[in-house]
């Protein structure tokens, strides 16, 4: 009963090509610093694959044609009762080009060299799944923002 505080809601896309992937940088605000999917909060009235769409259209310029869920992670972060409840998509079906908006500054990388040093520390478990096409399932708890205390993962054949 402890934590009757409701998951916030986010979503994470990453856009994929045959070798490549779009991390973005982000500038300011919760995980500056890091390269990140690119995402944020779904809102009233709109379904979370909308917002998804929406998050990746505002910071990087590109509009999916097509969205395929792919993962769903759950972060809670010690001392926080408000757990984050992840819907982690992909698209390799989009138009556009990636464009930096004041939040994010997209850029291509290969998939063989991803820069987990400078993404957040949970990503180098499930990206790996994420790039062998696998649906995957996970919960990290993080004590402060870069060390994960509990962590299960587990490769789900739907989500
Ligand atoms: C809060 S933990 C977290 N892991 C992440 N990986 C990639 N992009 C994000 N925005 C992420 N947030």
């Amino acid at each position: 009963v402890r934590n009757m505080v409701p998951n916030k809601l986010l979503t994470l896309v990453f856009v994929r090509e045959a070798s490549r992937i779009l991390l973005g940088m982000k500038k300011k605000g919760f995980g500056a610093g890091r390269w990140n999917g690119f995402g944020g909060k779904v809102e009233k009235g709109e379904t979370i694959e909308e917002g998804a769409k929406r998050e990746l259209q505002e910071e990087s310029g590109l509009v999916a044609e097509q969205l395929d869920e792919v993962g769903r992670l759950m972060f809670e972060f010690e001392g926080d009762p408000q757990l984050l409840e992840v819907h982690v998509f992909s698209t390799r079906n989009y138009k556009g080009t990636p464009t930096e908006s004041d939040e994010m500054r997209p850029q291509w990388y290969n998939i063989d060299s991803i820069p987990y040093s400078n993404m957040w520390p949970d990503d180098k478990y499930w990206v790996p799944l994420y790039l062998q096409d696998k649906k995957f399932s996970g919960y990290f708890k993080f004590k402060g923002h870069d060390d994960i205390i509990e962590q299960t993962l587990k490769e789900v054949d739907n989500l």
